[in-house]
């Protein structure tokens, strides 16, 4: 398999801890995996093995490339989340979890999902809104299933609720390989305001670790 070089050491895959109905989910979950071995790119996501979260990270453990799951510890039996691939990371809850991703990740990636992805995906797009982070976003826009969402949020820019600005964030691209050449080339624009924001490192995707002490 020929290698790519890559700007990013590991990317952020947020995706369904279900399948999806259509085998093109599946097959574009392990796509994007196969991508991110061929140009070198690590893998960090929410753990487990449930639904189109353990096909990217068995594509992504099969291609030799480093998969850490970070996952909150009420998650970690085995029959909620499935037998995890590569590295675990435990985290007291939910908030924990998404910021120790953002962290590690120079990039984001949403498969097809329900109410965890959105949630996830839509926080890091508010991030990036906000200049917290300067990292791409990227929507796998597989088979259309986000056409309403892309939609709904063009309408947003519309009425006046999000600038056009910041509804450049999102990158979106029907298959991984456009996805990802796309998220390679993304340069971050900012609003005036957002651009005159400082986020400390502290506040900055910061977390309060198992001891309790904010880092
Ligand atoms: C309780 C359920 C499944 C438990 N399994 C999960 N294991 C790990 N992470 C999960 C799990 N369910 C949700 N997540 C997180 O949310 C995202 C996917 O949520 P979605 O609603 O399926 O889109 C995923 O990225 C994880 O971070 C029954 O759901």
């Amino acid at each position: 398999m020929e290698e790519i070089k890559s700007r990013f050491q590991r990317i952020c895959v947020f995706c369904g801890s279900s399948s999806g109905k259509k085998a093109s989910y599946q097959e574009a979950a392990v796509q994007l995996g196969k991508e991110l071995v061929e140009r070198r790119i690590d893998l960090v996501y929410g753990g487990g093995s449930v639904g189109l979260m353990g096909l990217v990270s068995q594509a992504v453990h099969d291609g030799g490339r480093h998969v850490l799951g970070v996952i909150p510890k009420t998650l970690m039996p085995r029959e909620i989340t499935g037998e995890t691939v590569g590295e675990v990371r435990a985290v007291s809850d939910m908030h924990q979890r998404k910021a120790e991703m953002a962290r590690l990740a120079d990039a984001f990636i949403a498969l097809p999902g329900g109410y965890g992805t959105l949630e996830e995906l839509l926080e890091v797009i508010t991030w990036a809104q906000l200049g917290i982070h300067r990292k791409p976003v990227g929507l796998l826009n597989v088979d259309g299933y986000y056409n309403s969402l892309l939609s709904f949020i063009d309408k947003a820019v519309d009425e006046g609720f999000i600038s056009p600005t910041s509804r450049r964030i999102i990158v979106s691209a029907p298959t991984a390989e456009q996805l990802v050449r796309q998220l390679e080339e993304y340069v971050p624009e900012y609003d005036e305001i957002t651009s005159k924001l400082v986020w400390d490192e502290v506040d900055r995707l910061s977390y309060v670790p198992e001891s309790g002490v904010t880092t």
